[in-house]
């Protein structure tokens, strides 16, 4: 479970996340709408303690992040915005085996991990790949193969459509699909629910730093007015 207990953060004195209280249960879709600044992606930085609360608490497993990142990081894989942002390695084989190399696990177990990750993304078997020369949706899908190497009980994902095309969205949205259905938790955060709200069991809407509207998709679809949010319909 992912718990933010009160949680305010500011930029250089300008607040972004203004007492937030929510919690996340293990093996659910969630989707974190808002518009542009509303604090979506402070708020996903916060659950892997890349960053760190003024005030409040976050907990991954009811322990707090700052006082095991290792535990929260190994548990909560984020998925960056811009895929190229996250690569570490000029191959997609040496690029998934980074995280699992840095728990310090056996050569047999990262290709193994490696080797289950290419899988749920579609990518088996493109180890030797160079990643410059994949197509964006396939980056976007190496990128969240880095991020399940990791075995996480939550994948976090910060608008990972940017910039694809509408089959890649789609194989990306698949893999997460799946993903879900096999039990891993998702939290995803953009500004467009027109075709992930199907896939959501909660949408959690912000705006200017506070949660606005949390709840079932239907119930918050109706509330959303206002938010700056693409929903189903409009
Ligand atoms: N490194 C930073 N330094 C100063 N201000 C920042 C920084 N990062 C974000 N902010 C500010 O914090 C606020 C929230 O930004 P954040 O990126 O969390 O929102 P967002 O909902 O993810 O928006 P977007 O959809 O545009 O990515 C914005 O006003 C933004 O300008």
């Amino acid at each position: 479970m992912i718990e933010f207990e009160s949680v305010s953060y500011a930029f250089e004195d300008v607040p972004v996340l203004e007492n937030v209280s929510l919690s996340i249960d293990d093996g659910k879709f969630v989707l974190l709408a808002g518009g542009n600044g509303s604090g979506k992606t402070t708020l996903l930085r916060h659950c892997n303690g890349l960053l760190e609360p003024d005030s409040g608490d976050v907990l991954v497993d009811g322990t707090p992040v700052a006082e095991d990142l290792i535990a929260a990081r190994s548990s909560v894989g984020m998925v960056f915005q811009h895929p190229r942002d996250q690569f570490v390695a000029a191959t997609v084989g040496a690029d998934v085996a980074f995280g699992p190399e840095n728990l310090g696990l056996e050569r047999r177990e990262i290709d193994r991990r490696v080797t289950a990750a290419l899988e749920a993304v579609n990518m088996a078997g493109r180890e030797d790949d160079r990643i410059d020369a994949l197509s964006g949706g396939e980056q976007s899908r190496v990128a969240i193969a880095g991020a399940l190497a990791m075995e996480p009980t939550h994948l976090v994902l910060d608008e990972p459509f940017t910039g694809l095309d509408e089959p890649a969205r789609r194989s990306v949205l698949d893999r997460l699909e799946s993903l879900a259905a096999d039990g891993t938790g998702v939290l995803l955060a953009t500004h467009d629910l027109r075709d992930v709200c199907g896939l959501a069991d909660r949408i959690i809407a912000m705006r200017d730093g506070c949660v606005a509207v949390d709840g079932p998709p239907a119930a918050a679809l109706a509330e959303l007015e206002g938010l700056e949010v693409r929903v189903p319909g409009r």
